[in-house]
């Protein structure tokens, strides 16, 4: 009997490992996906764009198709050029394709692996979970006030000093997102938290430049005690990981005594305090609460100056909107949540600068946990996926042949784009900008009302139209953006005026 068992089990085990041997063998004869041909060691290294790789992995299509495979020093890249190979990756087999990146120096020494954005497995869930807690489509409705009582604020500071329209998104920006996570209202000048925030944010974009900390290629390294020779990497990451700690802990603790007093403004922290089931979850609410703020400040305004960019350069679209607005809402009163569903034209634009100027053109890179076949290509564990969404929203299959073109029209109608293969977020925002799947943009629900009741009352309030030139005719702004993780319209000027002195009325009641 026993010796049965022995060889039951040795047989089983030896079909599974000759399984295993002969699966490894045809997955290692399997073709890579086409791409530039590496040189050895450095691999695609010369190839890889300094600047508008969305651009360059977009003509790249034509040559070497929707899947594209590069390596630089031994990393794996597949750069991902379609919606369908993309929704298959991260929505049908997000299990796998939902790591992140090791990130040394920014997120280990720096501490910015505090934020969800930078964390894996169990306690990736458990942030997530919180942020759905208190920024769910249902969840959000609970502050709509806040975001309505805020585009008010940002018509006075227009009519004010309309040239300084992109300061005052961040102001925005950053008004609603304290709002929401803290319950703490911003001071109009030099406010202390928002100081700490920006700070941070300001290191980071130095911190996370991939290949400028040797730390980051040689792990190791960052067991060196900072007094060691050469060893300045460790003093740096000291003073930027204090920074860090202070925007996590400094709101954090202020909601906290607020709790504990009993005068807490109701804020994301505050529920979560409230309904936290023992101490150690304290440290993980902070954790997830704090990654939300980075997560928001630069990305709304960057998609509310595109917004502005658009409708300078497109008044017709500016004039359909704005008779929406005058139809629907009237002209004596502001518009509010309230009207949304009434008003068509004004969701379509907002869907347009969604996919028109999509704010993070190449996603936040991904990691494959586990090697995985697909089409027919091997594609390796650890292999970095980018996402080119950029591109995934001008396909002119999905969007036709005008796809360069701002043009909200293309989600109205009988059949409105999205054409063909969809997701879920696709047809809910009309692209793919907020990404998809298990790290689908956690604040997708409050960037997307924030920019529909900004829009609007803007829209109704003002016109926009481009400054004149020395000759009296009109001089359009160049549709430029920066390159970058968060890609933001180039410093351009336009005239924001307001349409009446009923408007003007109406913005100085409002605030
Ligand atoms: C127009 C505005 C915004 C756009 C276009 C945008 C877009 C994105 C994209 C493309 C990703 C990467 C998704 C992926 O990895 O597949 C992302 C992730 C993220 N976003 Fe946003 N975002 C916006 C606003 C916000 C706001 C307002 C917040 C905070 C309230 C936020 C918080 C985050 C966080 C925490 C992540 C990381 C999610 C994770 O790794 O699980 N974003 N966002």
């Amino acid at each position: 009997m026993i010796l049965n068992m022995l060889m039951l089990i040795g047989t089983t085990t030896c079909v599974l490992a000759v399984g295993f041997l002969l699966r490894k063998l045809v997955f290692k004869r399997l073709p890579l996906s086409p791409g530039p041909k590496p040189y050895p060691i450095i691999g695609n290294m010369l190839d890889m764009p300094k600047e508008y790789a969305w651009m360059a992995f977009s003509r790249w299509k034509k040559l070497h198709g929707d899947m594209i495979y590069l390596t630089v020093l031994g990393r794996k890249f597949l750069v991902v050029n379609s919606l369908e190979t993309a929704a298959y990756f991260l929505e049908r087999r997000s299990s796998i394709y939902s790591g992140r990146m090791r990130f040394v120096f920014s997120g280990e020494l720096c501490a910015h692996n505090r934020s969800l954005a930078f964390k894996d497995g169990t306690s990736h869930r458990q942030a997530r979970k919180f942020a759905h807690r208190s920024l769910s489509s249902t969840a959000i409705k609970q502050r709509h006030g806040l975001q309505e009582d805020e585009a008010h604020k940002i018509l006075r500071r227009l009519l004010d000093d309309p040239t300084e329209f992109v300061r005052h998104f961040h102001t925005t920006a950053q008004s609603i997102i304290m709002r929401i996570l803290y319950g703490y209202e911003v001071g109009e000048h030099d406010d202390p938290l928002i100081q700490a925030a920006n700070k941070v944010l300001a290191a980071f974009e130095v911190a996370a430049v991939p290949g400028r900390w040797l730390v980051d290629a040689v792990p190791m390294l960052k067991h060196i005690p900072a007094w060691v020779p050469g060893a300045g990497f460790q003093r740096q990451a000291k003073i930027w990981r204090d920074q860090v700690e202070e925007m996590f802990h400094l709101p954090f603790n202020l909601v906290k005594k607020r709790v504990a007093e009993g005068n807490a403004l109701s804020s994301m922290t505050s529920q979560l305090l409230e309904s936290k089931k023992n101490q150690s979850d304290e440290e993980s609410i902070m954790n997830a609460v704090g990654s939300l703020y980075g997560g928001a400040v630069d990305t709304t305004p960057a998609a509310m100056s595109s917004f502005v960019l658009a409708m300078t350069l497109y008044l017709e679209v500016q004039r359909k909107a704005q008779e929406e607005l005058d139809r629907v809402v009237g002209r004596d009163r502001l518009p509010r949540f309230a009207d949304r569903s009434n008003l068509p034209y004004i969701n379509a634009l907002v869907k347009e600068v969604h996919r028109w100027a999509p704010v993070i053109p190449l996603g936040i890179p991904h990691r494959l946990i586990k090697e995985d076949v697909y089409n027919g290509y091997r594609i390796p564990k650890d292999t970095i996926i980018i996402l080119n969404i950029w591109r995934i929203n001008r396909d002119i299959h999905t969007y036709g042949s005008d796809s360069d073109t701002f043009r909200p029209e293309r989600f109205l109608g009988s059949d409105p784009a999205p054409r063909g293969f969809t997701t879920a977020n696709t047809q809910e925002f009309g692209s793919t900008s907020f990404g998809f799947g298990r790290r689908v943009c956690s604040g997708q629900h409050v960037a997307d009302p924030s920019m529909f009741i900004v829009f609007s009352n803007v829209l109704a309030t003002m016109d926009i139209s481009p400054r004149a030139g020395a000759n009296g005719k009109p001089v359009l702004p160049e549709i430029k953006f920066t390159t970058g993780v968060i890609s933001h319209p180039k410093p351009f000027q336009c005239c924001i005026t307001p349409r009446s002195a009923l408007a003007i009325d109406l913005i100085r009641d409002a605030d």
